[in-house]
């Protein structure tokens, strides 16, 4: 795969810290517990920013004999260090509005003392540290990188915080909380380098500087404390600690460090003898270690914790993307001007070439020559007689990386013989330019004399493996191969099935569409299941489980099944009598289940798919306003079903039903001319923020999907993908 510089040095740099990373996120996670369990200690006064120093220190004189300072701490928790009556040196925290002991300084526990010196150097001293500071360095690149690589996919700055369409678990998690954590992980990374820096004298030194006219300092006028300006008007609040004079000598004098700088104070007359600012190094070296762990603010301490277990997560997650691109290899057998097919891909994270190199492979199989490349790498291919363009689409219906270069050379390069060409564009119906890219190729190509389009442009939602085997079939027949694509079915696995028994069948040959009905019943009952979740066969142990859309029909699950001609499951299924056991299991299928608080209902199917709308009539009990389009061969082939049917509209749990008939006398009626026929009601259902569900064959919902982006235009204004990503379409077609 083609891979951006941008990519490239956000994955490097992954790959070059990922364990130092690891163990900093991990150690920061513990830490930002300390600031957290630090606070919630009761030792901040209720108006704390009232107390003025004057206050604090009268009350402090009037308990102690001698003061030696006053600490205020991020938390604001007040200190102090005096000498007691019994001549012991103490240190505690006070209450500054009465000079009262309130509590003892809080010791750093044992896990929190072990985790710091571990997170700052690994326990490998300065070498340690040092490594530290450049994996805060790295780690603050990958984040720079990673905001490109956002500001890329989105096209466009402006668009950094717009709505993501959640195709693929990781890749989705991956920018979307690195968008939400962005900002508390560059403050971390570049406080930490900052406090590395700062830790290794690397930063200018400034150092705070006093001139005290010691002739001049005069121990009149005396003035009692509550008088002295400075000690009067200044808060405990703008303090972080206050040295008392060392003596009553009048050349020792309080020193105040204040939030912005230090100040010099004449012990008796409160005059100022000396004020200075701290150095910028300063500021910024406390302000990064607040910001750095947290201290003084639960919240933000809350911010950092979840942003080291973002950096976790994009750990995982970034390797199971890369790992995922990395299986998109290409393997070539035969060199490009010795193959009679020619496969080009364009793809951007790799699950078209996956999809690519099926065929390739099947081709291979089948002996004959097959050539297999990235749609950049368009070159001549002397001996080809079918190009397959199978391109995802991306951006704002743009070619995706390894494509951006096709037009361009495509434009460059005049083939020299005839051969065909068909285009599969994978991409998603929630962006308003469904496929684009693979169309464009398709005119693209059209533009070359020598190529004759073998097929139509043909587009896949969601990377359906049944849409694409659809799309195979038509291929092969029409180049005169028999490509079967081998147990592919992305939802398999191993995980346990449980028993059911039939409890009610009818048999294939008594419909004459060849298709039957079966209920299954479990022992374990069916309390977790829902109407469009999918039941998983296995006909025989080593056979590719088959995937069946079902309803909850009185507690059963409820499929209809044509039976092929040679096809395994649905003979299997057939055969079976009522009472017999199978095993299955049940697959959820979030997307397509119907919220019981979705008001307006419309329900799509064709032949078989109508097996969930089925359960979720049976199981209107809470007054949806449902609609069916169902469309099949002729009245009789409606039989097996009407019983459900009737019941439901009897019950009111089905309000409206429209059946269209391709094959009874007269004229073909498909579902998408009733929904024509009836598109101001459609669209009212989109408006009414209602759901449009879709189940049966992909060349239904192409044909419906026409018709409803048709509806959604003329009517709302608006591409259907507007409602796609609003979850009011929801598609189950095989
Ligand atoms: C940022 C982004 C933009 C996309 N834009 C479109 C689009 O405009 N039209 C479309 O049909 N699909 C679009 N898609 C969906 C992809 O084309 C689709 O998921 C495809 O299967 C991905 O294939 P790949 O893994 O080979 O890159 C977009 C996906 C992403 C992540």
């Amino acid at each position: 795969m083609t891979i951006s510089i941008w990519r490239y040095s956000h994955l490097a740099l992954a790959v070059s810290s990922f364990v130092f990373i690891i163990l900093a996120s991990l150690t920061g996670i513990i830490l930002a517990f300390e600031p957290i369990s630090n606070q919630v200690q009761p030792y901040r006064v209720d108006d704390f920013n009232e107390v003025s120093l004057a206050e604090t220190i009268q009350n402090l004189k009037a308990n102690y004999i001698e003061i030696l300072n006053v600490d205020v701490d991020a938390n604001d928790f007040v200190s102090t260090s005096v000498i007691t009556e019994d001549g012991d040196a103490e240190t505690f925290y006070i209450d500054p509005r009465t000079g009262e002991k309130i509590g003892d300084i809080i010791e750093k526990s044992p896990l929190f003392q072990w985790t710091t010196n571990f997170h700052r150097s690994l326990f490998l001293k300065t070498t340690g540290r040092i490594f530290i500071g450049i994996t805060s360095f790295l780690l603050f690149l990958i984040a720079v990188s990673g905001t490109v690589l956002i500001v890329k996919r989105q096209r466009s700055f402006k668009r950094f915080f717009s709505k993501i369409v959640n195709e693929n678990f990781a890749q989705y998690y991956h920018v979307v909380l690195g968008r939400l954590s962005l900002i508390p992980i560059i403050i971390l990374t570049l406080t930490g380098v900052y406090l590395s820096l700062y830790r290794f004298d690397l930063l200018p030194k400034e150092n705070l500087t006093h001139n005290v006219n010691y002739d001049e300092i005069s121990e009149t006028p005396k003035r009692a404390l509550k008088d002295q300006s400075i000690f009067s008007d200044t808060k405990l609040s703008e303090v972080r600690s206050i040295e008392f004079p060392f003596s009553e000598d009048v050349e020792d004098y309080y020193t105040l460090q204040l939030q912005n700088r230090e100040v010099l104070v004449n012990q008796y007359t409160g005059d100022i003898l000396s004020e200075s600012k701290y150095p910028f190094i300063a500021i910024a070296s406390r302000l990064s270690v607040n910001l750095h762990t947290g201290q003084g603010s639960i919240l933000w301490a809350l911010v950092l914790a979840i942003a080291c277990l973002n950096i976790l997560f994009f750990v995982y997650s970034g390797f199971v993307m890369t790992l995922k691109r990395r299986k998109a290899k290409l393997k070539n057998k035969f060199k490009k001007d010795a193959a009679k097919f020619v496969i080009l891909i364009g793809s951007e994270n790799g699950s078209t070439v996956h999809y690519a190199n099926m065929l390739h492979k099947q081709l291979l199989k089948l002996g004959e020559s097959s050539f297999i490349a990235e749609l950049n790498a368009f070159s001549t291919y002397k001996s080809c007689e079918h190009l397959v363009v199978i391109t995802a689409t991306y951006g704002q219906g743009e070619a995706p990386e390894n494509a951006n270069k096709f037009e361009a050379k495509f434009k460059s390069i005049q083939s020299d013989h005839a051969y065909s060409f068909s285009v599969v564009g994978f991409g998603s119906l929630a962006y308003p330019d469904f496929c684009k890219y693979a169309f464009d190729v398709d005119t693209l190509l059209q533009t070359d004399i020598n190529a004759v389009q073998l097929l139509k442009p043909f587009t896949i939602h969601n990377k359906s493996f049944e849409a694409y085997t659809q799309w195979i079939n038509l291929w092969s027949k029409k180049v005169g191969l028999q490509i079967k694509l081998e147990g592919e079915s992305l939802l398999e696995n191993k995980k346990r099935k449980r028993s059911f028994t039939v409890s009610h069948k009818t048999i294939a040959n008594q419909n004459p569409d060849d298709t039957f009905t079966i209920a299954l019943k479990s022992k374990l009952g069916l309390t977790r299941f829902k109407s469009g979740d999918l039941l998983a066969i296995q006909p025989e142990p080593n056979s590719v489980e088959r995937l069946y859309s079902v309803g909850k029909v009185n507690d059963t699950v409820f499929l209809s099944v044509k039976r092929q001609e040679l096809g395994l499951c649905s003979n299997y299924l057939n055969d079976l009598n009522t009472n017999d056991v199978i095993k299955a299991r049940l697959v959820k299928n979030k997307e397509f289940r119907l919220s019981k608080h979705t008001k307006h209902v419309l329900m799509i199917a064709n032949g078989t798919g109508i097996a969930p709308f089925l359960g979720m009539i049976n199981n209107n009990t809470s007054g949806q306003n449902v609609q069916l389009y169902w469309g099949g061969r002729q009245e009789s082939s409606f039989e097996i079903y009407k019983p459900i049917i009737e019941e439901g509209l009897k019950l009111k749990r089905l309000q409206k039903l429209e059946i269209g008939y391709s094959q009874q006398a007269g004229k073909k009626v498909y579902v998408q001319h009733l929904l024509e026929r009836d598109a101001e009601q459609v669209a009212q259902v989109l408006k009414q923020k209602g759901v449009i569900l879709i189940c049966g064959s992909i060349a239904m919902q192409k044909d419906v999907l026409v018709v409803l982006e048709a509806i959604c235009k003329r009517y709302l204004e608006e591409p259907l993908s507007v409602y796609k990503n609003r979850g009011q379409l929801k598609l189950d077609c095989y």
